[in-house]
């Protein structure tokens, strides 16, 4: 049994990777990062430190890697018999790494008709169909019909907090206990093959929002506030009591929508809510607000972990979620130097000014109410 993956970087190696070799697979990561693709190569298996209130270590064996531009040939050959392809590349890589699984499919509807999962495991919704759009685009209309017999692309949702890594041997990686995985069967070609710990739904929706609407939204309030009041970590932010209690009265409000839009259990999404912000406060795990607030423009868009439940909680209740509208304008103050993204909205704010920026990106109609909440927050922060 062989697995593809796209992106051995945190999540690939902690988790995605991990849980497909405990599962029988022989995993193949393919990456742009020379040194650990050669580490791979040469070792062939790597540590797995879960960092919990004990530390536990796992290894992961089975593994080897390839170049995704050097090796080309051979990561052609593999897509080709994979019974896998997963990615954890980054929801902006995604069109990138599509033309090399196209050329795969091509190959592999040469030699091999079986079926083969394709599943992007990236923080957003939708991520299986928005790489599905990018691959179909570099095939034709006589392979895609080809390959909709054989290629499935469902969409799935992943959960397990990977810090930047910071170890003495390369390849290590240090996690987080908890995990989760949940892979929607709607759409799907075949039978999914078993990977041990994986859930399987016939309904992505719910699970997908519930997940990037908490332990997202919480974790970029955590990252915004943490980055603004110059803490380094996430869990020294949240001793910070007024961040603590911000973070709580937002995922309230997205809980709201959760509950109100797919019938949750209030009672059992409060325990949820408790357990992720119980996870934030983890400090085994050194998880600096420069990682998780990572890429501020994509965090702001209309589909993702601040902007849509803010925007669902207003279309719903008709009032203002304050917590959210924290989150927004802490957003709108990162101006963290080694993040691209941070540089280039930080320069549409000063041109644009704010409404500007949350049309440009967070697709918000000028005059829309939460528009003028966002200015009056950020006025507050200037304040403190
Ligand atoms: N780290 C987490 O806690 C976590 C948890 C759940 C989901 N995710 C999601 O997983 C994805 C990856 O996050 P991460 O934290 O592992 O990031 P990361 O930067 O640690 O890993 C990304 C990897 O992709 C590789 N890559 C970049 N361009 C590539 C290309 N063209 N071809 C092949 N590989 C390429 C990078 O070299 C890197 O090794 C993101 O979408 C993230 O939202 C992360
Ligand atoms: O990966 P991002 O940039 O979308 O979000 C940063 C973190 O919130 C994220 O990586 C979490 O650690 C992860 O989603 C937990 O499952």
């Amino acid at each position: 049994m062989l697995a593809v993956h796209f992106g051995a970087g945190n999540i690939g190696r902690g988790f995605i990777g991990q849980l497909l070799s405990q599962s029988g697979y022989e995993v193949v990561f393919v990456d742009v990062n020379e040194e650990i693709v050669q580490k791979l190569q040469e070792k062939r298996h790597y540590r797995v430190i879960i960092a919990g209130e004990q530390i536990e270590e796992q290894h992961v064996y089975h593994v080897t890697a390839l170049h995704s531009v050097k090796d080309h040939e051979a990561v052609l050959q593999h897509i080709a018999r994979a019974d896998f392809v997963t990615t954890a590349v980054g929801p902006n890589v995604l069109p990138l790494i599509a033309p090399v699984i196209a050329e795969g499919i091509r190959k592999r509807l040469e030699v091999n008709r079986t079926p083969v999962h394709i599943i992007a495991c990236e923080n957003m919704i939708g991520g299986s169909s928005f790489l599905k759009e990018h691959v179909w685009k570099k095939l034709s209309e006589e392979e895609q019909t080809m390959a909709s017999q054989y290629c499935s692309f469902p969409n799935c949702a992943v959960d397990r907090i990977v810090p930047n890594q910071k170890n003495e041997d390369l390849l290590s990686v240090k996690v987080e206990p908890f995990f989760e995985w949940v892979i929607e069967t709607k759409q799907m070609i075949g039978t999914i093959p078993p990977i041990e710990g994986v859930r399987i739904v016939d309904e992505l929706p719910p699970y997908i929002e519930r997940k990037l609407f908490t332990v997202n939204t919480g974790h970029a309030l955590v990252a915004y506030l943490g980055y603004y009041k110059k803490f380094f970590t996430i869990h020294e932010a949240m001793k910070d009591e007024e961040i603590y209690a911000d973070v709580v009265k937002a995922l309230n409000e997205s809980g709201r929508v959760l509950i109100q839009k797919y019938g949750w259990n209030a009672d059992e999404h409060q325990i949820y809510i408790k357990k992720i912000v119980q996870r934030f406060t983890n400090s085994a795990i050194t998880d600096e607000v420069t990682r998780v607030g990572r890429s501020p423009i994509r965090k702001l868009g209309p589909n993702d972990r601040l902007i849509s439940p803010a925007k669902q909680y207003y279309d719903l209740f008709h009032e203002i979620p304050s917590g959210l509208v924290k989150g927004i304008a802490a957003l709108l103050q990162f101006d963290y130097q080694e993040d691209t993204e941070a540089m280039e909205l930080q320069e549409t704010i000063r041109q644009m000014g704010i409404e500007g920026a949350l049309s440009r990106y967070a697709g918000l109609e000028l005059g829309h109410p939460l528009i003028a909440a966002v200015k009056t927050e950020v006025a507050m922060l200037a304040k403190q």
